[in-house]
């Protein structure tokens, strides 16, 4: 064997889109040069399957669990995968929410091999090189974070890159994107998080966050870097910080095709959840009270999406708002607050409305208790990160004066979730519909997480070759969502299911694509065989 025989066996088996460990059949160790370097006996996907999931067994908690598995994705990626197709319930909850925050907090702690780009500001003249790997030439699904507001978990910086590798492994279990086609990207401008720039093991840029015109022209340098290196790839933002998130969607949406999974993605998946919902409680949408606990991203992106459903079902603009309650950190919010950011102000709700409330805080604004006791919500949905903020005396009220109050606990991770479902259950009499952010094993609680929506949202407009994503594309991955629902049980369909929940949502998405004039392919290229026909599966043949 030459030298360079020996250098493409060593390269084989340390790159993980190319690594088949014992699965290297006889013929390939002999062409490439493998023999020795592997253990005589040859294996099966099946049998190294059985391996790591006696692995898995023997690991004590679900962090050692993610470790190995972020080890494993790292080492070969089929296996990786087929594994996590093996156990989708049991492993969503490792290499996504909730583990995943804990990977995001502790990410410096057990970083060990590159997994996608990190661009920093020190870095940022080498932007264009650093993407011009040609390793990245087949790139189609990007996601993007800039570590600032990780779940319900803050600013975590560098260690934010777990998100983006997360969403990622995510879009190839549930949307069959090749793992060769995406490209977790962390963008560091820094961190306010003092605890990880004093970590002497902190692998992110120690500085205080990049802000202002300096962040802007960093952003728009990424921006136009990824339209020239990626022309019609997919990009996600990801958990960045509230005003940065609108910002950013705003001013890109149209130049690139790329969604907001926590404005958007998060919104399609309350709102065709609680599609579901009112089915069951047999009130019409448009006659619920919606209170809307933490109105950031999430919160705001949800009620947004509900007004358009709501004017879809014959209220006029200022009627559907109107049957929103939003609250945020200082309470309720009304027209007396100077200031609103653009996405809070349309829901503003007149002070006077207020002025003969029944009140037990004698704060400035109502607080959420006396919110449920003058408005007497149909539902309750939660996106504030403030964990058990739905407490007894709140939930009890709520359920005195609604027969089948629905209740989203949507923060994430566990411990940033306003309820547990356990107690939602006992506080409501069993009469409530209840959905979480997180995994909660509690029969008849839906996981209402936006993982229900994005795979196929990005499975959608890539099928179709979408020039962008529209609003009327979110709304309809709402409901198809909607329509989904099981009749009882959960408001959604299993995790297990979420293969089928993504081409579906796809479909429908690249439908829409066409009936808005974005998709650069036709109807006929898109049935839902042709779309579930080109996702990847993990096999080594
Ligand atoms: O990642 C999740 O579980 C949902 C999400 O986008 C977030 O909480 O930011
Ligand atoms: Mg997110």
């Amino acid at each position: 064997m030459t030298a360079a025989c020996h250098r493409v066996a060593r390269s084989l088996l340390a790159d993980p889109l190319t690594n088949k460990g014992t699965a290297f059949t006889d013929e390939e160790r002999t062409a490439n040069g493998l023999h020795g370097l592997l253990p005589p006996h040859i294996g099966t996907l099946e049998s190294q399957i059985a391996r790591r999931r006696l692995a898995l067994a023997g690991m004590s908690d679900d962090f050692q669990r993610y470790v190995f598995l972020r080890d494993l994705q790292d080492t070969n990626e089929v296996l990786f995968h087929a594994l996590v197709q093996s156990d989708l319930e049991g492993l969503l909850p490792i290499i996504y929410t909730p583990t995943v925050g804990e990977g995001c907090q502790r990410f410096s702690e057990v970083w060990r091999k590159p997994r996608g780009v990190f661009l920093s500001w020190p870095n940022r003249e080498r932007m264009a090189d650093i993407l011009a790997d040609p390793r990245f030439d087949r790139v189609k699904v990007i996601v993007v974070s800039d570590g600032e507001r990780i779940l319900g978990l803050g600013d975590q910086g560098a260690g934010g890159m777990g998100i983006p590798i997360g969403k990622l492994a995510l879009y190839t279990a549930c949307a069959g994107i090749n793992p060769a086609q995406v490209l977790p990207i962390l963008l560091d401008v820094g961190t306010d998080n003092q605890e990880r720039r004093e970590d002497p093991l902190y692998v992110g840029w120690r500085a205080p966050r990049v802000r202002g015109a300096d962040y802007d022209a960093f952003l728009e340098d990424f921006v136009s870097t990824i339209e020239r290196r990626f022309p019609g790839a997919l990009l996600q933002w990801e958990d960045f910080s509230g005003k940065n998130a609108f910002d950013l969607l705003a001013r890109y949406r149209h130049r690139l095709l790329s969604f907001n999974d926590d404005i958007q993605g998060t919104a399609a998946t309350a709102a065709g959840t609680l599609l579901a919902a009112v089915r069951r409680t047999g009130i019409p949408l448009a006659q619920n009270r919606f209170v809307i606990f933490g109105f950031g991203a999430a919160g705001s992106g949800i009620a947004e999406l509900l007004v358009r459903m709501l004017r879809a079902e014959g209220d006029d603009e200022q009627t559907a708002r109107r049957r929103i309650w939003a609250i945020d950190q200082q309470g309720l919010i009304t027209d007396a607050l100077s200031d609103l950011p653009p996405q809070q102000a349309p829901f503003a709700r007149p002070a006077a409305e207020t002025a003969n409330w029944t009140r037990s805080n004698t704060g400035a604004f109502p607080a959420l208790y006396d919110t449920i006791v003058n408005v007497q919500p149909t539902v309750l949905i939660g996106t504030s990160g403030q964990k058990n903020a739905f407490d007894a005396p709140t939930i009890h009220r709520l359920a005195q004066d609604c027969a089948m109050p629905v209740v989203f606990p949507l923060s994430n991770p566990r411990s940033r979730a306003e309820a547990e479902p356990e107690d939602l259950i006992a506080w409501t009499g069993g009469r409530g519909i209840i959905g979480t952010g997180s995994p909660f094993a509690v029969p008849g609680v839906a996981q209402v997480n936006n993982v229900y929506v994005f795979p196929g949202v990005g499975l959608g407009a890539l099928a179709s070759g979408a020039r962008e994503v529209t609003n009327a594309m979110f709304l309809a991955a709402a409901r198809g969502l909607g329509e989904l629902a099981p009749s009882d049980g959960p408001l959604l369909p299993p995790v297990t299911a979420l293969r089928e929940v993504a081409v579906r949502i796809a479909t429908i998405v690249a439908e829409q694509a066409v009936l808005d004039g974005v998709a650069t392919r036709p109807p006929a290229a898109l049935t839902a065989e042709k779309i579930a026909g080109m996702m990847w599966h993990p096999s080594y043949a």
